[in-house]
């Protein structure tokens, strides 16, 4: 059977990260960490595009690895139309959804801009997996109580899947035939509700509710809100900034970094330490939340992103959350890399067909 080499590329809230694929074996993996300053002086996120792209061909220049060398490119899939799970080929519509803004505004869009552009120069594929738009969500959880707006999926499908399969494989389980409530702990929080291999419920991770987070507001009053947008202190575009880029821990406490917080409560903060705790209050009680999706049916819990590295919240949660009596799991960091470079493998096998984004 033939080998495929898969380029990989995820822009994400606070770093880019770049992967090559022999199949399904990780050649080289590079993170380039971005600083709240570095990232706030392009003013937007489009903005970073030229900067981020450059990142990705100096790290290859640097080791001598040619574009023309792989057979596909994948990018992280960033703020589309709801979207089936899947592996999907990148189209100008795509592109263009992205780059307007026509669905939101999130460092993912750019790894679909970022890999076309790099397929397109050598003339091989590029694709996205799992979007961070795909809908799975049933019909009572789109109800957001006023009929003008409706809740909307937006969170980390690719790890959510990821983690929720691998966790299905090590308790022996059937992912399809069960159910895992998933919360991804990253620069946004999500926390899934997977059913019988759907997500049917998930809060949105990005401008809508949930968790605060390192450096989203989560759930905020609403009514609090409406009157800050007319308070005339703020644009449009500034309040969606401040709601998704400088709220959380960011807005609490100056950083988004949890260890940098952790060193603040262990130097005697104590409003550090208040602050982080009632982050971990909200992750707690929305998987307290999430388990009545199910009737309290539950497998398995699983903690998973950036934030699960760090005891100090992962034991908080825990603490609140045992009383449920279900197996907990704890997989910190990410596996994007690997979920990305094996949906454009499945379809570069032919195992898949890749879908049409329309
Ligand atoms: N090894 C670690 N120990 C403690 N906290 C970590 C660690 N790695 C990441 N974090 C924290 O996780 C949060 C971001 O999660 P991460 O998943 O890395 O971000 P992103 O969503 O941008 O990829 C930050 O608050 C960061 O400080
Ligand atoms: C838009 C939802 C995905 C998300 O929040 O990702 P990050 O945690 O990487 O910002």
């Amino acid at each position: 059977m033939n080998r495929y080499r898969v380029l990989a590329i995820n822009p994400g809230a606070t770093s880019t990260k770049l992967a090559v694929f022999e199949d399904e074996s990780k050649q080289l993996e590079v993170v380039v960490r971005h600083g709240v300053e570095e990232l706030s002086s392009f003013g937007s996120i489009m903005n970073q595009h030229i900067y981020r792209k450059k990142l990705v061909l100096d790290s290859l220049a640097k080791r001598n690895i040619e574009l023309s060398s792989f057979d596909a490119v994948v990018g992280r899939g960033g703020l589309l139309k709801p979207l089936q799970s899947g592996t999907y080929l990148i189209s100008e519509e795509m592109v263009e959804d992205l780059s307007s803004l026509k669905y939101g505004e999130h460092a993912s869009n750019l790894g679909a801009i970022i890999a076309k552009e790099l397929g397109d120069s050598v003339n091989i594929p590029s694709y996205v997996v799992d979007p961070v738009s795909v809908d799975e969500m049933n019909l009572l959880s789109r109800f957001s109580g006023m009929p003008e707006i409706q809740r909307k999926s937006a969170f980390h499908a690719l790890n959510q899947k990821s983690v929720a399969k691998r966790a299905s494989m090590e308790l022996g389980l059937f992912y399809e035939k069960s159910n895992f409530i998933v919360a991804h702990l990253g620069s946004g929080i999500s926390v899934g509700v997977h059913s019988m291999g759907s997500v049917v419920d998930v809060n949105d991770a990005l401008y809508g509710d949930g968790p605060f987070s390192p450096e989203r507001a989560g759930s905020v009053p609403p009514g609090e809100l409406i009157r800050l947008c007319f308070s005339g202190k703020y644009t449009e575009a500034e309040l969606l900034a401040k709601l998704t880029r400088e709220s959380g821990l960011l807005g609490y406490l100056n950083t988004n970094d949890a260890r940098a917080v952790v060193k603040l409560i262990d130097s005697g903060d104590r409003y550090a330490e208040l602050v982080y705790k009632a982050m971990a209050y909200q992750i707690a009680k929305q998987i307290g939340a999430s388990s009545i999706v199910v009737y309290g049916m539950v497998n398995a819990i699983v903690l998973t992103g950036g934030l699960a590295h760090e005891p100090m919240i992962v034991n908080w949660i825990k603490e609140r959350i045992e009383f449920l009596n279900v197996p907990l799991l704890v997989y910190p960091g990410e596996d994007e890399m690997k979920a990305m470079a094996e949906g454009a493998l499945r379809v570069l096998k032919k195992f898949e067909t890749a879908k049409t984004y329309r």
